[in-house]
């Protein structure tokens, strides 16, 4: 009797289970899932090359059509690639899904979780602290944090391949908490050596989450260790960031300095989010302290890891990249001239390092995917996604959509020059998500890589190779080992004294006077670039060069350059 109820349960299990994979117009099924567990046995088995597999996923709905089928238990996933139905899913569904909840718990509930009629509201509220007149406020510490970031790496230079990810990390990081918390730079140890290492190590604690399905389940998660670690970091963020809401608070009331207008700013430069947050909060009456610090926990742990990811790849493109670097140089030492500072006129002409940029991060995706909730049935051409689902929209799955042409894998910047070269429908390209749940950020993500590569660029030439990298997911792409790269000065027209050139029997000698940047004093060694007024042949050699400091902040540099020509 047993038995047979036993049989008929099972048999009844696994015609729903066939009943609703197969349901009619179903996408293709992901090979190897099992009757009711479905995939999560093949994500254990490549768990020490998630990327690995996650890129097979994005390969075989890219083949099938644009879309597969997975599934773990009753939570089905659809990984979709293709251009239209990413599209309409991005538009269509605005709700995240439940895995995006474990950031709640520990940074609270800002933008990128939000849902609902809160978001949309919040949304509105927010978005004006990103408009370009605000961005443009930014400009001059993202000035300076890149000056800095130069004059750190300036220690490192010519001392063979280095790991710069430090400098990297700390110019976004002083940048952000500053644009967004307006921390002057007496408070820059609460920026570099507390709230920014615990939000980073929260969010490796909540992608683990994300990734392992067994500590999904509160109930066992909360006995962790790992819980009780995360306990420990939300109460360091909260005890960092409420004195500074409440310092700023008080600050402010009492000149009514809540007006949001982007000419009065804190210490005379520049106005902070926090402070827009703060008039929403006394003016209108909307905004939390807990929403507020939500908030400012989210923009820092949005903008931390993917754009110093994006700075480190760009650094290391151009490294491997010569022609391209050369190019990059040659627009930033025009955009440059001879000011210390890009200003907002600027941007707008560094249209090459624009597609520098932009083929990075299409070539090397920094957010390679993102998941959205479907909330009601979505007919498509072929199948249809069933309400309930998960949807994970392959970002890397598009930049690699045939209609970039039979060279999509490569790194061709000069493709973002002509638009006749770029594809048709906007919609295979898509870093910073698209539709109305987008990156909020993006325009300030686009300005601090713009100065901060100019910056680098104009003082150093770089070398390394991106192509030995292997990659590993952690919601942002990050390479499995450390990338090196070598860094030697380079002296533009800046600095440049005067210059002799005498011409000898091999070819060239010059003499050239650098009058050497405070930063670089007793350290400027290295290869330099001299752009002189008569053009040298490009395989032009130089050597012998010697150094001597004529005084205090110059050096002659001699050196003979094999012409080639008489
Ligand atoms: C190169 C750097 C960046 C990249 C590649 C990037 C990428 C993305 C992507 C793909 C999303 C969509 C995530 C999803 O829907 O699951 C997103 C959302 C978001 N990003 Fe960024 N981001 C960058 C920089 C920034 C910066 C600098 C900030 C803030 C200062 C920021 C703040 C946000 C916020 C708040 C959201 C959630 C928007 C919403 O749902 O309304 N991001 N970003």
């Amino acid at each position: 009797m047993y038995v047979l109820v036993l049989t008929v349960i099972i048999g009844v299990l696994l015609s729903l289970w066939y009943w609703t994979r197969n349901y009619p117009r179903s996408p293709p099924i992901y090979p190897g899932g099992l009757p009711i567990i479905g995939h999560p046995h093949i994500i254990i088995k490549y768990r020490k090359d998630l990327w690995g597999f996650l890129q097979n996923i994005a390969d075989y709905s890219v083949e099938n059509g644009g879309i597969v089928q997975l599934w773990a238990g009753p939570v089905t996933a659809y990984v979709v690639s293709d251009p239209e139905v990413v599209g309409n899913i991005a538009n269509t569904c605005l709700e995240k899904p439940f895995f995006y909840n474990f950031l709640i718990d520990s940074i609270g509930n800002g933008l990128i979780t939000l849902n609902g009629p809160t978001w949309r509201i919040h949304s509105k509220l927010l978005s004006p602290s990103f408009n370009q007149q605000v961005l443009n406020t930014f400009l001059p510490e993202m000035n300076v944090q890149s000056r800095n970031m130069v004059a750190q790496m300036t220690t490192v230079a010519g001392k063979g391949p280095v790991d710069i990810k430090e400098f990297i990390t700390q110019y976004i990081l002083r940048s952000v908490c500053r644009t967004s918390l307006g921390l002057e730079s007496k408070d820059q140890d609460i920026i570099d050596n507390g709230y920014a290492k615990a939000l980073e190590e929260i969010f490796r604690i909540v992608c683990y989450r994300g990734l392992n399905v067994y500590v999904h389940p509160s109930c066992i998660y909360n006995w962790t260790s790992m819980r009780r670690r995360e306990l420990e970091l939300v109460k360091i963020v909260k005890n960092m960031i409420n004195p500074i809401i409440q310092k700023r608070k008080s600050e402010l009331k009492p000149t009514k300095m809540y007006n949001y207008d982007s000419s009065t700013t804190v210490s005379g430069k520049f106005k902070p989010t926090l402070d827009l947050m703060l008039d929403l909060s006394n003016e209108q009456n909307v905004l939390s302290d807990d929403d507020i610090r939500a908030h400012l926990n989210t923009f820092v742990a949005a903008s931390y890891d993917t754009t110093s990811a994006v700075l480190h790849n760009a650094l290391m493109v151009l490294g491997s990249y010569p022609d391209v670097q050369e190019r990059v140089y040659e627009e930033v030492r025009d955009v440059f001239q001879n000011n210390e500072e890009l200003t907002k006129h600027d941007m707008s002409k560094l249209v090459y390092l624009e597609g520098v940029i932009k083929e990075v991060l299409r070539v090397y995706v920094a957010v390679p995917l993102m998941a959205r909730k479907i909330d009601a049935d979505i007919v498509l051409p072929k199948y249809t996604l069933r309400a309930g689902s998960i949807c994970i929209l392959s970002i890397y799955g598009l930049h690699r959509h045939p209609s970039w042409g039979p060279d999509a894998k490569e790194f061709k910047p000069e493709r973002w020059l002509n638009p006749d070269t770029l594809p048709t429908n906007p919609n295979v390209y898509a870093p910073f998500s698209f539709g109305k749940r987008n990156c909020i950020g993006k325009q300030y993500a686009m300005m601090s890589l713009k100065t901060s590569i100019a910056h680098v660029v104009r003082k150093f030439r770089i070398t390394a190779d991106i192509n030995v990298l292997k990659w590993r997911y952690e919601i942002v792409l990050k390479p499995t080992t450390t990338p090196l790269v070598n860094l030697t000065l380079s002296s533009g027209d800046e600095g440049l004294g005067e210059v002799s050139v005498i011409p000898n029997r091999t070819g060239l000698h010059v003499v050239v006077v650098v009058h050497v940047h405070e930063c670089l004093q007793g350290k400027a060694y290295g290869r330099w670039t001299l752009h002189l007024p008569v053009r040298l042949q490009v395989e032009s050699r130089r050597r012998n060069v010697t150094n001597g400091a004529a005084n205090k902040d110059s050096y002659i540099f001699t050196s003979t350059w094999e012409t080639g020509h008489r």
